[in-house]
């Protein structure tokens, strides 16, 4: 394995500021951030995640990461699923519990997939974690995505109400970077 830096492609600056704190000032490998608008197929999160690394690696001309973010409610059989920032641009934070209006059922849970590649024709590695929760009626900051609408499993208060380190010790974020950690260490 390389020990060139690598590129983490996002264009959300909250993921970014969390995969930094999360990863910490152990991880092995340095890690630059490019903001690239990447093109977004339809399919699995994985296929999604693994066409999002394969266009980084043509753009950058080096290791990269990716990462794609889905919430898949149960009720709507795992749907807005890798869709989701179209569904919260659409509705916003304050319209999201709606989807689920009609169910009783509104577990949902919240799945992180990077993606990372050497170069550009490279193997893509795949690394996931999952948070299973519910979704309610917004509370807490507006600072986040979904963060106000996503009540993890064991906790009283949204994402969003949380303390940013409680969200990072369980979030769907953490637990996909526990897996890049292991590799790469
Ligand atoms: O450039 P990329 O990394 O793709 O960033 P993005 O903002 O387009 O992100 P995604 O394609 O992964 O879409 C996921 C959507 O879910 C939101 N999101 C991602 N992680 C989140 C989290 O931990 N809490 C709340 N919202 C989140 C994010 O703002 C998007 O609207
Ligand atoms: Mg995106």
């Amino acid at each position: 394995m390389s020990s060139k830096p690598i590129t983490l492609v996002t264009g959300n600056a909250n993921k970014l500021k969390e995969i930094i704190k999360i990863l910490g000032s152990d991880f092995p490998r340095q890690i630059i951030s490019k903001d690239i608008d990447l093109l977004e197929i339809q399919g699995s999160p994985d296929e999604v995640a693994t066409a999002k690394c394969k266009e980084a690696a043509k753009v950058i001309n080096g290791p990269v990461l990716v990462e794609d973010t889905a919430l898949c409610m149960k009720s709507l059989n795992d749907l807005p699923g890798v869709y989701i920032k179209w569904f919260l641009k659409a509705l916003t934070a304050e319209n999201l519990h709606k989807l689920l209006a009609g169910f009783e059922d509104k577990s949902t849970y919240a799945l992180c997939t990077f993606a990372y590649c050497e170069k550009d024709g490279e193997e893509v590695k795949i690394f996931r974690g999952k948070t299973p929760g519910m979704i309610v009626e917004a509370r807490g900051p507006r600072q986040f995505g979904w963060d106000p609408c996503f009540l993890p499993d064991g906790f009283d208060k949204t994402y969003a109400e949380l303390d940013s380190d409680v969200k990072n010790s369980i979030s769907h974020r953490r637990r996909a970077l526990e897996e890049l950690k292991a590799y790469f260490s």
